[in-house]
């Protein structure tokens, strides 16, 4: 784990100490839109037209930020226009690394060791966080993104004229309803799990705990009436939760101390899991031991030891 302070790579843990133990998540620095005519997007410069074989992927298995492109990629149909780089589930002093070691491979585009090196290509003096996923434009040499909820956006249409492929997850009748649950969901579950596991005093753990199970029961009695978070339509917002929902029996219920409930004792969000993880090419997106390996082995102030518990065991099928 680490940070880049003006181009310069230092291995450093979280700091809670000005925020009274509260995890406190950076904001993504690269924020350019890829569009059909490469004109700007909502942030960012544009020039970052849509064309197959231009942008690169560079993405964690374990990560449920990076998970989320790699579904929209698979759903859109943009495997054959988007290559990608998959990092080594361990991310120590050097952060995310490549290694070609399983479902991990080498940096495709530039035989880098180390993700930071990528984001010094963007950027000599870059300063901030080195995460998880990166979308890099090939003809430009730079960083077009590091933002996952913006990169979905993208590829959900961006590409339909080349792909054919014109699924829409983010309906326009329905996107204010979207962006509103999607806050919800992000504040106490998808970063929820990280504000208790990154916590590092009782007070900003239990305060994060409470609102993670109030809205996991939210969740719960919404998806007893309704297939999807938005009855019949499946949304952007379903992807957006499913990424945390996976992870959460394996992980976070032991790693992250969220342990009130597992999903498996919520029947509504059960058959809901199983029901995304069923949908066309998703199960191919999940590799559980990334995920497993990733948090045990590599948060060495949660869990000293980096034992990967064998359980439980999960039967999404
Ligand atoms: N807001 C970013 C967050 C991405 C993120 O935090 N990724 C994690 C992996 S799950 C990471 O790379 N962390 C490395 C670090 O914080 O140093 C997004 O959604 O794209």
């Amino acid at each position: 784990m680490g940070m880049l302070v003006d181009g310069q790579w230092h291995d450093v843990w979280y700091d809670t100490s000005k925020s009274g133990g509260r995890f406190v998540r950076s904001v993504s620095q690269f924020r350019n839109f890829v569009t059909a005519d490469g004109s700007a997007g909502p942030t960012g410069t544009g020039g970052f037209a849509a064309e197959s074989g231009r942008y690169h992927l560079y993405v964690s298995l374990a990560c449920p930020w990076a998970h989320r492109t790699l579904i929209f990629r698979k759903l859109k149909g943009l495997e054959d226009h988007i290559d990608v780089s998959v990092v080594h589930p361990l991310m120590l002093e050097n952060g995310w690394e490549f290694r070609d070691e399983g479902a991990a491979t080498t940096d495709h585009l530039f035989g880098s060791s180390a993700l930071w090196q990528v984001y010094t290509k963007a950027d000599p003096t870059y300063s901030g966080r080195v995460t998880v996923p990166v979308l890099w434009d090939k003809k430009t040499g730079t960083i077009v993104s590091n933002e996952s909820a913006e990169i979905i956006r993208m590829f959900n249409s961006a590409f339909d004229d080349i792909t054919g492929n014109r699924l829409d997850f983010y309906p326009e009748d329905l996107s204010a309803d979207i962006d509103a649950l999607n806050a919800k969901i992000y504040d106490s579950i998808n970063n929820g799990v990280y504000k208790c596991g990154f916590a590092t005093t009782q007070e900003a753990y239990e305060e994060n705990f409470g609102k993670l199970f109030e809205a996991l029961d939210t969740m719960e009695e919404r998806l007893s009436a309704n297939r999807y978070l938005f009855g019949d339509r499946l949304t952007e917002a379903d992807w957006r939760f499913f990424t945390t929902l996976v992870r959460f029996d394996p992980v976070y219920v032991g790693h992250f101390k969220c342990n009130l409930k597992r999903i498996a004792d919520y029947p509504a969000l059960t058959r809901y899991l199983k029901d995304l993880y069923n949908h066309p090419g998703v199960a191919e997106t999940v590799n559980f031991d990334h995920i497993k390996r990733h948090y045990y082995q590599s948060h060495k102030t949660i869990n000293p030891t980096g034992i990967v518990p064998v359980g439980p065991e999960i039967d999404l099928a």
